[in-house]
């Protein structure tokens, strides 16, 4: 598969991830990279995801290894995941009860399958739950075992997650997983990861393991969701409910008819997926992205098919810019408040010669009340970044961005 790095998304302790794109068909997707004499982690986490599939996990794509700057680099291939990752979000903006149950509800659904597949997650964290608009997903399984690797594999995560068990280095199993819900829950919560007050990793991992003491609860939260991590966080592993149990604790069951409609939707691959413009007609996501209108999908996918442009995209990100170049510069721009041209090619321009308000009309119904797109027909085969982050919800706008990109690269 022909494909091009693009912006760094994050940085783990071991590996980058980078969002990237698939030459042929303009699809994003993320990819994990790290010197390949160093992949034995990164190279495990492939055999584990290539082995699982569920939509509360982020799914495998596949592997390659190349040759970047003299390096030979191992790079695991993921689905993209628009909002990044929760402890990101958590310094923008503190999450409310609500928003934590419906991202809990999807996280418990995919640690409940990884359980019945065997597997422990080992590093459940805010910076390994994902946010993409069809709810949470979990991410980063480098650290997972299978339940019958037992005391063969070292014990593994971030100690401020750790369950007291982990930290003595008795045993990591399925409870030790559901300590760390309770402990992201929290973070979630709060913004920081529990055990505020302590200085160093040692010191968590004595805390934790020998003291005796539970985390802190949040002390606004309401009594479900404190009862919710009360069977979290119990000392004893034997104690802690299941994730099968979880899903069925008030905390997440009481709203679970709601969040399912809210999350009723499949992450669009692209702006003309219809689906995706009729579900935001009819309600807000819990990532209240706000009404974008309907989108009549037939006929601007004829139109703009007809476009005919032989692709070969150009496609770059950095830190302020998306820039998409095609042979023919067929591209979708705006200029100003509610003026759209689908390219700046002259003979392209000519097939749209009297349609292209209609073609704007149909196609970008509402588009201001997502972003105001300002670039000008002059810069037209680039989209500055910088204007889709004006408004309020960066991750909407992201989303859109790479959505936007990865229709006018299928064209
Ligand atoms: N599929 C994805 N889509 C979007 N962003 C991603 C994706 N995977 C990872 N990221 C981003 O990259 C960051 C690091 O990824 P990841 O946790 O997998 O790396 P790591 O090196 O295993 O980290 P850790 O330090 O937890 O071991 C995440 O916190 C998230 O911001």
């Amino acid at each position: 598969m022909d494909w091009t790095r693009g912006k760094t998304i994050g940085r783990g302790s071991f590996a980058t991830v980078s969002a990237a794109l698939v030459h042929r068909t303009g699809e994003v997707f993320a990819v994990k990279s790290v010197e390949y004499s160093k992949s034995e982690l990164l190279q495990r986490e492939d055999k584990i995801l290539s082995s699982i599939k569920c939509p509360h996990i982020v799914s495998y794509k596949g592997c390659d290894v190349t040759n970047e700057n003299g390096k030979n680099m191992y790079n695991l291939f993921m689905e993209y995941v628009s909002g990044g990752a929760v402890s990101d979000v958590i310094q923008k903006s503190l999450l409310d009860e609500f928003t934590i149950k419906s991202y809990m509800r999807s996280i418990i659904l995919g640690l409940e399958y990884l359980h019945l597949e065997g597997l422990v997650h080992c590093d459940i964290k805010g910076s390994n739950i994902l946010i993409g608009l069809d709810g949470a997903k979990i991410a980063d399984l480098g650290c997972a075992k299978w339940i019958n690797e037992g005391k063969e594999m070292p014990i593994s995560g971030t100690p401020l997650f750790m369950a007291p068990e982990v930290a003595r280095g008795d045993d990591q199993g399925f409870a030790a997983d559901i300590w760390a819900i309770g402990c992201t829950v929290i973070e979630m919560a709060t913004g920081h990861p529990p055990w505020v007050d302590v200085i160093d990793p040692v010191s968590a991992l004595y805390r934790i393991g020998f003291s005796g003491e539970v985390p802190e609860f949040p002390s606004f939260l309401s009594n479900e969701a404190k009862d919710f991590l009360s069977n979290c966080l119990r000392k004893d592993p034997k104690e802690r409910m299941t994730a099968t149990q979880l899903l069925k604790h008030p905390f997440l069951d009481s709203h679970s008819k709601q969040i399912q409609n809210l999350f009723r939707h499949n992450s669009p691959t692209s702006i003309l997926d219809s689906d995706f413009w009729d579900s935001m007609g009819e309600t807000e996501s819990p990532l209240n992205l706000t009404h974008i209108g309907y989108l009549n999908s037939n006929s601007p996918i004829e139109r703009l098919k007809r476009l005919s442009c032989p692709i070969t995209p150009n496609w770059t990100i950095n830190d302020d810019w998306v820039t998409i170049r095609c042979e023919q510069h067929a591209i979708a721009t705006t200029s100003g408040s509610d003026s759209v041209w689908v390219s700046d090619d002259e003979e392209a321009e000519e097939l749209y010669e009297g349609s292209s308000d209609e073609l704007v009309n149909n196609y970008f119904r509402d588009i201001n009340s997502i972003c105001s797109i300002s670039t000008s027909r002059r810069d037209c085969n680039s989209f500055s970044r910088r204007d889709f982050v004006r408004s309020s919800n960066v991750t909407k706008h992201e989303h859109f961005m790479l959505s936007f990109s990865t229709i006018l690269l299928e064209l």
